[in-house]
């Protein structure tokens, strides 16, 4: 046969094959060309040396995006986006980078130890649709890895787990940090699969920026990032992974900032437990459920929301359910008593931080924060519950100095001698230091922020004498006015004229 006779006859072969493919895939039901499909793949793979693994964005009813395909997906993006001709670009966390990833159909090569891969993205269309499914199509997604024969051990040993952590390090740098909310008095619909809502966490605070002693500030941060890195510690003592921090102090000494500094430092989410929106302990035990991992759990002022102030004499550890079921809690500051409805118990609490629940997941931090460490139940607060007590108190000179840095950008000043005298006798809170140091208006320079805090610290130490010689009772003296300070102190000036008053009148 000739050569340009062979050319023809195998155009009109090709030729034919195509037009009958057409004709099977126009008419042919869908469920004949998907068997036609797989039997050529059985084929092509029987005689082909290598080997696919695919790796889909949905398994089974689409409810849950696959975090094999997500880790993936990171890991492809970080590691191919040069190589790879076509590209798909995303918004990132904070909307001011675009993120890269490969497009649809792509094809890229990775190495690893010496050994080739390739990955194809692809997708795929289903004609039904489920009817649980709220995308308007089914469009099926997923990663193709091929790699040959020989090295089936090393890809699946080693090369798959190494892609797995090196995909979920990057979705945890990359992600968008939550904080989440029980709303108070908020009705979730039933359709709502989850009781917490949230929106992003852009909190600035760092432990840079709060104002704390520096030896105090190392310690705290030595201790987060120990336990942020002692998964294996703690499954070998058999201890669940997670540690509680109680942080008490007066009002604006930082104990909120705090948790943002801790939430900023580990990458973790935080969740803003409102306890006295919650209706009972069933309800507690769903919200931490959950929970995911690497967050940290935040009851703030535990002392207004549960009711711990001291009538207990027995060890609450030892209180089972049907005890502490009686007790009325969950009453904030304020409210009526059983206003909030809320019938969480002691019992309920201690399940939620130490119970069989609060295990699952691992990696969360639980933090109470209290004004008054005094009125809580010693059970509650107990090391190895509370872990790690800390206590934010009020500013000191090395305080001040964060805060002087942070505000005005001074590392040192001539009126530094003076607040460092004044505030080693004031008792003055960081909150307070930093409304001082804030400019007022566009011609308020350093020193005139500063002679403000002098102003305000020589108030505070008057205030300080006066309490001290004063025979008033200093707290009645607060009941009576109206205008005491949120921490219970009142202004210099007031307690001044309260004080001449009695003096006065002799009481
Ligand atoms: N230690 C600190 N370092 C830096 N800034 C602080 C510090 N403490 C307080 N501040 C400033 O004061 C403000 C109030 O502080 P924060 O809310 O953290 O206090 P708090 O102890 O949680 O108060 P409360 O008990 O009333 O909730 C913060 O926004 C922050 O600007």
């Amino acid at each position: 046969m000739k050569m340009s006779e062979m050319w023809t006859t195998m155009g009109s072969t090709l030729a034919s094959f195509m037009f009958l493919w057409t004709i099977m895939r126009q008419y042919c039901p869908y469920g004949v060309q998907r068997f036609f499909e797989k039997c050529t793949h059985r084929i092509v793979s029987y005689f082909s040396p290598y080997i696919r693994i695919s790796f889909h964005e949905y398994m089974g009813d689409r409810l849950k995006r696959s975090e094999a395909y997500a880790a993936v997906e990171a890991y492809l993006s970080a590691n191919t986006s040069k190589s790879a001709k076509r590209l798909k670009a995303e918004m990132g966390k904070d909307s001011s980078n675009l993120v890269l990833t490969m497009d649809e159909y792509e094809r890229v090569t990775d190495e690893y130890e010496g050994v080739k891969v390739w990955w194809v993205s692809s997708k795929v269309m289903s004609p039904t649709r489920s009817p649980m499914s709220y995308y308007p199509e089914q469009e099926k997604r997923f990663y193709k890895l091929t790699f040959h024969n020989k090295y089936r051990d090393i890809i699946t040993e080693s090369y798959l787990e190494h892609v797995m952590r090196e995909g979920k390090e990057i979705r945890l740098r990359n992600r968008q940090r939550k904080l989440y909310t029980n709303s108070p008095g908020y009705k979730w619909p039933s359709y709502k699969q989850t009781m917490w809502s949230h929106i992003v966490f852009e909190h600035p605070a760092t432990f840079e920026t709060m104002a704390l002693e520096p030896e105090k500030k190392k310690e705290i941060i030595e201790d987060l990032v120990t336990f942020s890195k002692s998964k294996d510690f703690y499954a070998r003592i058999g201890k669940a992974w997670k540690r509680g921090y109680l942080l008490h102090g007066p009002p604006g000494t930082g104990k909120s900032t705090m948790i943002a500094a801790m939430a900023n430092l580990l990458a973790y989410d935080v969740y803003d437990l409102e306890l006295t929106a919650v209706k009972d302990n069933t309800e507690l035990r769903k919200l931490l459920i959950e929970t995911t991992s690497k967050s940290i759990i935040v009851i703030e002022d535990i002392d207004c929301s549960l009711d711990l102030t001291g009538q207990r004499k027995k060890k609450a550890d030892k209180l089972s359910d049907e005890e502490t079921d009686k007790d009325v809690v969950g009453r904030k500051e304020g409210k009526e008593e059983g206003g909030s409805g809320s019938k969480v118990t002691l019992s309920g609490l201690l399940n939620f931080i130490d119970g069989i629940w609060s295990a699952c997941g691992g990696e969360r931090l639980i933090v109470f924060t209290t004004n008054y460490v005094e009125k809580l139940d010693p059970a509650l607060i107990r090391r190895g519950r509370m872990d790690k007590h800390i206590q934010l108190s009020y500013c000191t000179f090395d305080g001040f100095k964060v805060l002087a840095n942070n505000y005005l950008k001074l590392e040192t000043h001539p009126l530094f001698l003076t607040i460092k005298r004044l505030i080693g006798e004031a008792n003055i809170t960081p909150a307070d230091v930093a409304e001082n140091l804030m400019p007022k208006s566009p011609l308020d320079d350093p020193h005139k922020c500063l002679s403000n805090l002098i102003e305000a610290l020589e108030e505070a130490v008057k205030a300080e004498e006066l309490e001290q010689s004063c025979p008033i009772e200093h707290e009645e003296l607060l009941q009576q006015n109206g205008s005491i300070k949120e921490n219970g102190e009142l202004p210099a000036d007031q307690a001044m004229n309260q004080c001449q008053l009695r003096l006065c009148n002799g009481t």
